[in-house]
This record gives structure tokens, sequence and C-alpha cells, in this order.
């Protein structure tokens, strides 16, 4: 069970208006974030309330500031301007502390290539303070869950893309955190790996922790999530439960098409020199 006093912080310090009972606590609070990158904008002034104990997924195109926010918000970027809470606890000016309570697998995970996924566990585990025969318990058991107990003596150098951001994952749940943030989880995943992972997310949100993952399948995040904030264009669109995102469209994925205006885009007559047989 994570540590709750940390997530009982977060509703006193939310500040939600009208007291009891309205909404749950928020796990992250974003105010007013912002990133530059020289003359783009990758992120312009957004608010988020992320609440706890929730399966959540950050939506949007391709370019859309998913990843900025996510860095931002994990303490991995510095914001040009804004706050970010996590559990009531500001992330640029007390680290440590949110640092020690959350998870995070981000993309383009870097990895120590020249350990094997034991060794990489032990390490991770070590570094998050935790006692030694701790760490062994809590790897053996993750090695196992994940499907990674047969290759835990091979070298990540040697990992496929799957088995990489498995072993990212159990480094990410090794020391319980409050909230896991999750860049792309499922890309590159097959369906089995896929499969387990979602299953361990499953039963770890089960248990009062908050997961935010980002994606781009809008199948896989209506299947999974209960809570959805839609970014597209450095600003976030619409943020709530699944139901008031979709709204009365059909699919998340057509509510999410219309959220960010990019329904009927078809390639028209600009592409008329492809395919088999016309003008060769
Ligand atoms: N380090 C950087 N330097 C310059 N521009 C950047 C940098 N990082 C991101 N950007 C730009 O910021 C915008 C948002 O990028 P970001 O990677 O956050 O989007 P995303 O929603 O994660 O996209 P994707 O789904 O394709 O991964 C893009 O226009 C991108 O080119």
């Amino acid at each position: 069970m994570p540590d709750q006093a940390f997530d009982h912080g977060a509703a006193a310090q939310s500040g939600q208006a009208g007291g009891a009972h309205t909404a749950p606590p928020a796990a992250v609070r974003v105010q007013g974030l912002w990133k530059r990158f020289g003359e783009q904008i990758a992120v312009a002034g957004i608010d988020l309330e992320l609440p706890a104990g929730k399966f959540i997924g950050l939506v949007g195109p391709n370019g859309a500031g998913k990843t900025t926010t996510l860095s931002m918000v994990t303490g991995l970027l510095r914001p040009d301007q804004g706050t970010v809470e996590i559990g009531g606890h500001d992330v640029w000016r007390d680290p440590v502390r949110v640092k020690s309570r959350i998870g995070v697998l981000p993309e383009g995970l870097r990895l120590f290539e020249r350990l094997s996924g034991r060794e990489l566990l032990a390490y991770s585990g070590r570094l998050r303070g935790l006692p030694g025969a701790e760490v062994d318990k809590r790897a053996t058991q993750l090695l196992d869950v994940l499907d990674l107990a047969g290759s835990q003596h091979k070298l990540v150098v040697d990992y496929s893309t799957g088995m990489r951001k498995k072993i990212g994952l159990a480094a990410a749940l090794l020391h319980n955190p409050q909230v896991l943030f999750l860049d792309e989880p499922f890309e590159g995943v097959d369906p089995v790996s896929a499969q387990t992972i979602r299953g361990v997310l499953e039963r770890y949100t089960a248990s009062g922790a908050t997961v935010i993952f980002s994606s781009h399948v809008m199948e896989l995040v209506e299947s999974l999530c209960d809570w959805v904030a839609v970014m597209a264009a450095g600003r976030i669109r619409a943020q709530g439960t699944l139901a008031e995102v979709r709204g009365d469209a059909p699919t998340l994925q057509s509510a999410f098409l219309e959220l960010v205006g990019a329904q009927g885009r078809d390639a028209g007559e600009s592409l008329d020199w492809l395919g088999g047989g016309a003008g060769r």
C-alpha cells in the first residue's frame, strides 16, 4: 500500500473549495506551466488537477507537448513558468521529498546497459535507500510477474524493446511510489507483454496509487483510464472522467479528433503520384 499520509497532504493542500466529499484529492496539481524552446512554445500555460487513485491518460497528437509536460511535472525539465505540486509538495522547491514518492518511466529511457536486469533492480533499490534483502525480495517478485525471471542475468544491452520497458517499469515500481508516471509505456510492446504490464498497473492502482501515462493510442486509453486529459499544441483541451471527455461522441477517438481539430484531413489530390499503376 502506498504511503497514504502523502496523499492526505495533497487533499489538505489542494484547496478544494466546497469542502468535504466534492472531488477526489489531487495527486498532481499543475498551475500556469510554460515551456518554450527558442521560437517553439511546447507547453503554453497549462493547468491540471489530476485526482489520486486513478488511472490517468494524458493524450494528444505528435508534438502536443505531452513529454515536455511529464518531464516538467517529474522534475526532469525546469519550467519557464508555473508550479507543479505532487501530493501537496512543490516539485521544484522540494525535489528530494517528491522524487522519493514518485516512479518515472521516461520516453527514450536510458538504462545502465552493462548491468543485468537483476543488477539494475538491485542498484535502483539501493539508490532508493531500501535494505538489500527487501530489494532482493521485491526484485524477484517483479521479475517473476513481468515475465523477466528467465532473462534476469542477461545484460540490459541485449534486452528487446519490450523487455527494456518492463525492466524500466520494475525499476520505477521497486520503491512502491505513490504516483507513477509513464511516457508511452506500451510503445513497441507486444500484446502479451502489454497485457502483463496492464495487469501490474491495474493491481497497483487498486491499492490506491495513481498512474499517469501519456499515449496517442485512444483505444488503449479508453480501455485503461478512468480519467483523461487531452492536450494539443501545448494546451489542455479537455480534462475529466472518461465519460465527461467523451461527451456525446461514440468513442474517445472521435471526441479526441474533434477536440484537437483534426477531423477530415485527407490527402485529397496531393498524393496523386502515390500508388501502383498510374504515371509509370
Ligand atoms: N529539447 C527540445 N528542443 C526544441 N524543441 C523541442 C524540444 N523538446 C520538445 N520540443 C518541441 O516541443 C513540442 C512538443 O514536443 P513533445 O515531445 O513534448 O510532444 P509530445 O506530445 O510528447 O509528442 P509525441 O507524441 O510525438 O512524442 C514539439 O514541437 C517539439 O518539437
